[in-house]
């Protein structure tokens, strides 16, 4: 011990300490992550065990539409915390790119932060993070990915199994939204890319602020409108809480749009994380989902003193 070192010092933990302590947490890494991604502290695995806090209510009354909705699914004593763990941890995007229709450019700015991890099923992650080709078991070329895909760090893999036993559905992409207000949306879409295979099944969670997920039967196509004794579809509203979990299945995204709508007023002051868990079928789902939610802008990371997301500068990381 220095000799002028006062005793209160000595009680006090420095920060060498604290550093050490910090490191020496368990995280995830590889070298397409911007910085390591920490492990699920055990409090909250241990939680986790007990999904789902409630069996899912199917919504399936309407035309086409095949929806559970465990509400919620995420047990009480867990949700504020992992909504906080993941805010604090994960590295986002805010992913701008150009479309082009006919002669005219748009540009866009995607009205909320992004995040991907995961690789389709023609390829796999080694525990150490080397790609190879599912059916070879060899090493994936260098230029077989426009970017480099990042495997799902423990943290969320942790949710995929979980949410794998629920559901009985595999995943191999987990997209992570963050909408930083209500200013943030995403616009009417459905999930139904090619890549994704038939009627794929979509697990997606809500943590954090409060927000209507509105969902509208697609127009039916002039050429098969035929008068049918059944129903209009109606439009849905679901006020997804933190915790809650939406499993949409069956020919949903075939027939459904779904949105979250930019709003005023209520919780819009606060951040809420959306989480989804998908399958991607072939390369080109894992090309797209890159390009798409990562893009080739500067990470974000969460900013425990401003409260907001910051550039991530690559300093300061404890
Ligand atoms: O934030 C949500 O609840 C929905 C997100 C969504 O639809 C998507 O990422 O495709
Ligand atoms: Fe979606």
């Amino acid at each position: 011990m220095p000799a002028k070192r006062s005793l209160d010092a000595f009680f006090t933990p420095t920060q060498k300490k604290l550093r050490l302590e910090e490191s020496s947490k368990p995280k995830s890494n590889h070298p397409t992550y911007p910085y390591p991604i920490p492990e699920l502290p055990p409090t909250l695995v241990e939680s986790l065990g007990f999904v789902p806090a409630v069996d899912g209510k199917p919504i399936n009354d309407q035309p086409d539409l095949d929806l559970l909705y465990y509400q919620p699914y995420i047990p009480k004593d867990a949700e504020k915390d992992l909504f906080h763990f993941l805010r604090r941890e994960l590295f986002f995007y805010r992913v701008q790119y150009k479309i082009k229709r006919g002669p005219t450019e748009t540009n866009i700015n995607t009205p909320r932060y992004t995040t991907v991890f995961g690789i389709d099923e023609t390829s796999k992650f080694l525990p150490y993070g080397s790609i190879v080709d599912t059916t070879t078991n060899k090493p994936v070329p260098a230029d077989r990915y426009k970017s480099k895909p990042r495997p799902i760090p423990a943290c969320l893999d942790f949710l995929r199994t979980i949410t794998e036993n629920t559901t009985g559905y595999t995943y191999n992409f987990c997209l992570v939204n963050y909408y930083a207000s209500g200013d943030d949306s995403i616009s009417y879409h459905s999930d139904d890319e090619r890549f994704l295979g038939p009627d794929p099944a979509i697990a997606s969670f809500s943590l954090g602020a409060k927000r209507d997920f509105l969902m509208k039967h697609k127009p039916p196509n002039p050429s098969e409108k035929v008068e049918t004794s059944q129903s209009e579809p109606k439009p849905l509203k679901l006020p997804l809480a933190s915790g809650d979990m939406i499993l949409m299945h069956g020919k949903t995204q075939a027939n459904w749009l779904h949105s979250i709508p930019k709003r005023k007023g209520g919780e819009s002051g606060k951040g809420r994380i959306n989480i989804t868990f998908r399958k991607a079928m072939v390369k080109y789902g894992t090309d797209n989902y890159y390009q798409y939610n990562c893009g080739t802008g500067n990470p974000y990371k969460w900013d425990e003193k401003e409260e907001e997301m910051v550039v991530w500068d690559g300093k300061d990381i404890s």
